[in-house]
């Protein structure tokens, strides 16, 4: 199998270890391609080259128009190329291939809407309280900047950082996760054909241990953006404490979706299933601590216990198939440590909790759609990121208590709450405590509105021009057009 290999510097690079890794496809654990596997000196490389490609240009002094046409001919090339992208994605993750293709045409959307904000920041006039002077503020590129994707969307996330970094006129180096990054890979490779200069867009392969870690460290990277779970975040913070680098989180979620008994039943009914079970409940935004207030609670569990043991096993190659399987051996076995602490700790299990018997998915690391009831606020598997197709049921009486219970967490991505009733939707959209609350709607993310947690779930936003702005500094220029001595020390 020919090697895929890194870019640095516009050119396709091995790793200098030499060194390889097989990448699996998780629903059969068959090896669907082989690529550099990168280390710290790979990764300071690509930073180097990174830095003299800002600091000569002539990417980070091009115009706005300039750069917006560029961004615009990249999501011409990534719609051309959509289904061998989502096709890789799909065998990369296990995720449907229809829901690769959803990502897909959302990724070729975010690099449309970016080049379009490219030329829109004009600045801001200051009105000076200073006489005979002009004071303006104007947006310049943050820099090089590392950016760091996660497993679960590899191309989606890559774009959310990709894309406003190019338009602000930044260059960075990309670090997909190691396990997941043929996308981001063929990407890479459209933007070469899109013709960004050298040292503008450059791939690092390998672990967050060495090549991540080093451009969380490294003090030519002037921004490190970051998708991943808390822990390393955590860590990536505190590394880039050190020479005090530009931060930008987004980490994990344990996201209520909380149905009131006035709720419209069935789609209610229908969004848990949506907001839980789309990539195997391997989404930050996952909607598995559902809440039912006390007057639907027996009959939704009941729905619910029908509807997921109906769900659909499979090869996300494979029409038909509706979840797929979790991503890696260790995600399995992570999954399923939590679905023995929730039963030690005295959830009821009432759906699932083990590997599918159908011997056609036996090489996959599949878990069923599980359903635990009677599950306290305090346990761990109501407060903990599980990552997988697990739905905790909590049972409420009030609205008080919903709010409460929904805010008792260290998370605060997401949120959402089903309701017909209009003075409720005010008072819950203001007392939870989430970047993102839906109103009777779950997992709706687009890229025109800003994206990122409260709490523990990160730092800044992405998407949206708040997206873009994470990307610029700010300089206030102040010009005095009549300078004089003040003679403040004397004449
Ligand atoms: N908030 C969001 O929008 C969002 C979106 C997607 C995923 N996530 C979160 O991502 C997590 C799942 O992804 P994951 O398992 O790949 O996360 P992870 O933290 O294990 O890894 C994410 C990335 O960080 C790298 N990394 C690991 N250790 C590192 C270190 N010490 N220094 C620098 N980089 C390092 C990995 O190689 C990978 O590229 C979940 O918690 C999920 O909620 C959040
Ligand atoms: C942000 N989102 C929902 C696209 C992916 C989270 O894992």
């Amino acid at each position: 199998m020919t090697e895929k290999m890194m870019h640095i510097d516009g050119l396709w690079t091995r790793a200098q270890s030499t060194t390889t890794r097989d990448i699996i496809n998780p629903f059969d654990q068959g090896v669907i391609a082989t690529v550099s596997e990168g280390g710290r000196a790979d990764a300071r490389d690509a930073i180097d080259a990174a830095r003299r490609a800002f600091d000569r240009g002539p990417w980070s002094r091009t115009t706005g128009p300039e750069r917006g046409r560029k961004l615009l001919l990249l999501a011409d090339l990534i719609e051309r190329d959509t289904e061998e992208l989502a096709r890789l994605e799909t065998l990369n993750t296990g995720k449907t291939l229809e829901e690769s293709r959803w990502d897909m045409a959302d990724i070729a959307g975010i690099f449309r809407y970016y080049s379009g904000l490219a030329d829109k920041d004009g600045g801001e006039v200051i009105a000076s309280p200073v006489p005979d002077s002009t004071s303006i503020v104007v947006r310049e590129p943050v820099g090089v900047c590392g950016q760091i994707s996660p497993w679960n969307y590899p191309l989606l996330q890559a774009a959310w950082k990709l894309a406003p970094a190019l338009a602000a006129g930044c260059t960075v180096v990309m670090k997909p996760s190691e396990i997941t990054p043929l996308t981001s890979i063929k990407v890479t490779e459209l933007c070469a054909e899109a013709g960004f200069p050298e040292g503008v867009v450059n791939l690092v392969l390998g672990p967050g241990a060495t090549v991540g870690a080093e451009l969380a460290e490294n003090p030519d990277v002037d921004l490190i953006s970051f998708t991943g779970g808390i822990e390393t975040g955590k860590t990536i913070m505190r590394a880039a404490a050190a020479n005090v680098k530009k931060v930008a989180l987004e980490l994990g979620g344990k996201n209520p979706n909380i149905i009131f008994d006035d709720a419209d039943f069935d789609t209610a009914l229908d969004y848990i299933l949506n907001g839980v079970f789309f990539h195997a409940g391997q989404i930050c935004s996952a909607g598995a601590r559902v809440m039912l207030q006390e007057g639907i609670h027996d009959r939704m569990v009941e729905a619910l216990a029908d509807r997921m043991a109906k769900i659909r096993l499979g090869d996300g190659m494979t029409d038909g198939t509706q979840m797929g399987p979790l991503i890696s051996a260790a995600h399995r076995d992570k999954v399923e440590s939590y679905i023995g602490i929730a039963r030690e700790e005295g959830a009821r299990l009432r759906l699932g909790g083990k590997r599918p018997a159908d011997p056609a998915l036996a090489n996959g690391f599949f878990v069923e759609p599980t359903l635990f009831t009677e599950c306290a606020n305090d346990m761990r598997i109501v407060q903990e990121e599980v990552f997988g197709p697990v739905i905790t049921v909590e049972r409420f009486s009030t609205e008080d208590e919903a709010l409460a219970r929904a805010n008792n967490t260290i998370y605060g991505l997401s949120a959402g709450f089903w309701t017909r009733d209009p003075d409720r939707m005010r008072r819950m959209s203001a007392g939870l405590r989430f970047g993102t609350v839906w109103v009777n709607d779950f997992n709706v993310y687009f890229t025109q509105a800003p994206w990122g947690g409260y709490k523990q779930s990160g730092l800044g936003r992405e998407l949206g021009r708040m997206g873009l702005e994470e990307y610029t500094e700010v300089k206030h220029i102040f010009q005095n057009h009549n300078a004089r001595p003040i003679r403040w020390f004397g004449v």
